[in-house]
Order: structure tokens, then C-alpha cells, then sequence
């Protein structure tokens, strides 16, 4: 196996020093690293920042069932770019991922693919229909060992079998992810519900669809005593609501994603379905809100929800167009620009909500770690000083709905190694079995 000395790096964007990485962890740092380097391939690290793997609790990678938008291979080749190292696969694919053996499969697929760890998310009702429990324990068992349980792309409404989910879960110290959509009030919703909605005329999605399932949520993991993960939260009053929840006890995480930390409704004016997305992009309060609640802790994490769509399924008019937008090879970007540039957030804040916090709530070993000796070497390194346009043709995602296009963004993934393995060197991905 290839060893590695990464010279002049900075550790979560402290002090520049050496990092010798060698049998698939971190072996020596500072002087040390460089003594024991003597036969390693020598990166250039100067002035990079280096972090632990990234983590993504929210990937869609669309296989099985959809492999025009997106395959295990393509969608993880795009994490690694992304500076991931593992990544929960959504369960919405076809078939849906509600039995041990679909799961298995994706989570061989991801194996096989070697770009970056998969952990297959296993639905929590069968079909996604809302209404029986998938057989959660048998997934749980799995080679996958799922851990992450969501029906995401629908809520589970029904009160009664959310409850169900929760208390079932604690069994093997699962966590159910709730995409918070009530159903009723965001029929034939296509957009976020206010002013913009209403000059367009457009059917809106009011917040309080999503705040309503949030506050219920809370009330439920706090009733058996259970833990909630709010997915893709993206309102102030969600925000408020999980705060309350917290300062409770109240066993609940929250996820935020790149987009909703960056974009708003103004941008449905001009009718790209690159923008439509659920929840839908919110208002400017609400970008700030949710800011504020990733720099004070109440929102845990980032996740992308990487959405890939197919072209036929996105180049349509607004209201036919499909819900998503891709986010693994632009979310640090983001992340940089909305948090750490703006003084909100610094390196070693990131490596949290990016890194430790997804693997300890997804319940990942071996990721999200301290860059420490005898760590494994799951590790990004980061240009923070470039910066890019986005040319979604260029991407290693195989779908171009990203709603950055055409937006220079700051920051470059230079390196991303897996267990000491370098999955992506000088901004490009290594195929597997070349070594330099
Ligand atoms: N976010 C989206 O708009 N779409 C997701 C589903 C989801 O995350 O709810 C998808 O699977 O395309
Ligand atoms: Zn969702
Ligand atoms: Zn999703």
C-alpha cells in the first residue's frame, strides 16, 4: 500500500505540519512524520486544511431503479470528490430499500465501488406507503447494519406508526430520519408559501407543514424516550422548535442542507426547475435562521441530500418538473462560503457538523474521528484559497440539476484518502489499483 506524507498541512486549519499516513492510518505527525516518510509519495500541503473524511447522512444514489440519474459508482465517485468518505444511501430507490436484502445489495455495490463507505438507510415503512413497518430488525442485522431508518421523499405522517418506528428502533440503537412534510396541507405544493408564491401563483408549502411534523416529532421521541433525526430542516420555526427541544433533553438532531443554507425562494422567478426542490428554498429569514442554528449548535449537522434527476425529469416546465438538486461535489464549497467565510463557522467547527457529528448520529465507526496517530486514515484535504465556477457537465455525478451552475463558489477538494487509501489526489479521482 502506497504511503503518503502530506507536508504543511494544517490539522482542522491549525498550525501547519507534517502527516505521514501508512497502512491505512494516521502513523506519524510533526517531525516524526517526516522521518518515518522516507519512501512515501510526498503531497504538497501547504496551506491546505486537512479534515476528517466527510460524512453524508443524506445521499439519494438512486440504484437500484434509477441508473440514468445516478449509480453507486457514479454517485460515490462524486462523494469522493466531495471529500466524503462515507455516505447513507436514501432508501427510496426501486425496489425501495425496506428488506435485508435490498439493502445488502447497496451496501456491495458500494463496497465494490471502493470510492467511499456506503450504509444503506433502510425505509421505515414498506414501499415508503406509510403504513406497515419494513422489517426494520432483519436490516438492522444485515451485512448493511443499517442503523439510519427514513421513509425521505415521504413523511411518515401517520402518528401512530411513527411511534411504532421509534420505540421499535431503540432495539438495536437505530434512529428514525423524518422528512417533515405534512401531507395535507402541501398538496400540489410546488414552492415555498409566501410573497413569491403569491405573485407567481404558484400553490405554496407553508412552513408550518414542516413545523407541525417537527413539534409532533420531538413530543413523540420525548414520549418513548427515543432518538429523532429531523432531516433537511429549513424553516425558523423549526429551528426554534428544535432549539426548545434540545434545552428539554429531548433526544433530537437536526440537518441542514447546503442549499437551504445558501439560496431562497426569489430564485423560483425565473422558473428553473434547477430550484425546485423539497422543502423548498425559503426566505431570507429563514437562510439566517437556519445559519444561526449551525453556528449555535441546534441544528448537529450538514447533510447534502444530493437529489440527481434525470435530464427528461428536470429539463420540463416548473410544475411537471421533478423535486431535487445534486449537492456532494459542491457542499464544502458551500459550507465555506455561507459559514466559515462569514466568520460563523471555523475548520474545526466544520469537521464537526461535516464529519463527527453525521458519523456518531448515523452511528459510522472508523469516521468522523480526531487527525490523531494510530487513527484510521479516513481524511479530506482542502484548498480553501481556490475557488471555481461549477460546471455541472464536468462533475463525476452522472445527473446536472445542481443549482449552483454557473455560481464561482470558493474551496477545492485537493485529496480525499479512505483508510489510508487516496481516492481522489490533485482535485482528480484514482481509479482503484492505480497507485502513483
Ligand atoms: N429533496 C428532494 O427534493 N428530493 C428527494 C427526496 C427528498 O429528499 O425528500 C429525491 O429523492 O429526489
Ligand atoms: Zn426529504
Ligand atoms: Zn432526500
Amino acid at each position: 500500500m502506497t504511503t503518503y506524507l502530506l507536508t504543511g498541512a494544517r490539522p482542522l486549519g491549525g498550525d501547519p505540519t507534517d502527516v505521514l499516513i501508512a497502512d491505512g492510518v494516521v502513523a506519524a505527525m510533526g517531525a516524526d512524520a517526516r522521518r518515518g516518510g522516507a519512501d512515501a509519495v510526498v503531497v504538497d500541503a501547504t496551506g491546505l486544511v486537512l479534515l476528517p473524511g466527510l460524512v453524508d447522512l443524506h445521499t439519494h444514489l438512486r440504484e437500484p431503479g434509477r441508473e440514468d440519474a445516478e449509480t453507486v459508482e457514479s454517485g460515490t465517485r462524486a462523494a469522493a470528490l466531495g471529500g466524503f468518505t462515507a455516505v447513507h444511501a436514501m432508501a427510496n430507490t426501486t425496489p425501495t430499500q425496506d428488506t435485508a436484502g435490498v439493502v445488502e445489495q447497496v451496501w456491495r455495490l458500494g463496497r465494490d465501488a471502493g470510492w467511499c463507505d456506503v450504509h444503506p438507510v433502510g425505509a421505515v415503512t414498506v414501499g415508503l406507503a406509510g403504513e406497515r413497518l419494513a422489517e426494520l430488525s432483519a436490516m438492522a442485522r444485515s451485512a448493511a447494519a443499517v442503523r439510519v431508518f427514513s421513509d425521505d421523499g415521504k413523511c411518515v405522517h401517520d402518528p401512530v406508526v411513527m411511534r411504532r418506528a421509534l420505540e421499535y428502533v431503540k432495539a438495536f440503537d437505530g434512529v428514525v430520519a423524518q422528512h417533515a412534510q405534512e401531507p395535507r396541507l402541501t398538496e400540489g405544493a410546488q414552492m415555498h408559501e409566501g410573497v413569491v408564491s403569491a405573485e407567481l401563483g404558484l400553490t405554496g408549502w407553508p412552513a408550518v407543514a414542516e413545523e407541525a411534523i417537527v413539534a409532533r416529532d420531538v413530543l413523540l421521541a420525548e414520549h418513548v424516550g427515543s432518538r429523532l433525526h429531523v432531516l433537511h430542516l429549513s424553516t425558523a420555526g423549526s429551528v426554534e422548535i428544535v432549539r426548545w427541544a434540545k434545552a428539554r433533553g429531548i433526544d433530537v438532531t437536526a440537518e441542514v442542507t447546503p442549499h437551504h443554507l445558501m439560496l431562497t425562494d426569489d430564485l423560483v422567478r425565473g422558473y428553473d426547475p434547477r430550484f425546485k426542490v423539497n422543502p423548498p428554498l425559503r426566505t431570507a429569514e429563514d437562510v439566517e435562521a437556519v445559519r444561526q442554528g449551525l453556528a449555535d449548535g441546534t441544528i448537529d449537522t450538514v447533510g447534502t441530500d444530493h437529489a440527481p434527476h434525470a435530464r427528461e425529469d428536470k429539463d420540463c416546465e416548473w410544475g411537471a418538473a421533478a423535486f431535487g438538486m445534486t449537492g456532494l461535489e459542491t457542499a464544502l464549497s458551500v459550507v465555506q462560503a455561507t459559514m466559515v467565510d462569514t466568520g460563523r463557522l471555523t475548520w474545526a467547527d466544520v469537521a464537526r457538523v461535516m464529519s463527527a457529528a453525521p458519523a456518531r448520529i448515523g452511528r459510522v465507526a472508523g469516521h468522523g474521528r480526531p487527525i490523531a496517530v494510530g487513527e484510521p486514515a479516513n481524511l479530506t484535504l482542502v484548498d480553501p484559497a481556490a475557488r471555481r465556477v461549477v460546471v455541472p457537465e464536468e462533475q463525476a455525478t452522472a445527473s446536472v440539476n445542481s443549482p449552483f451552475a454557473g455560481r464561482e463558489l470558493p474551496g477545492r477538494v485537493v485529496a480525499t484518502f479512505l483508510r489510508g487509501r487516496a481516492t481522489v489526489l490533485d482535485g482528480a479521482p484514482v481509479e482503484r489499483g492505480v497507485h502513483v
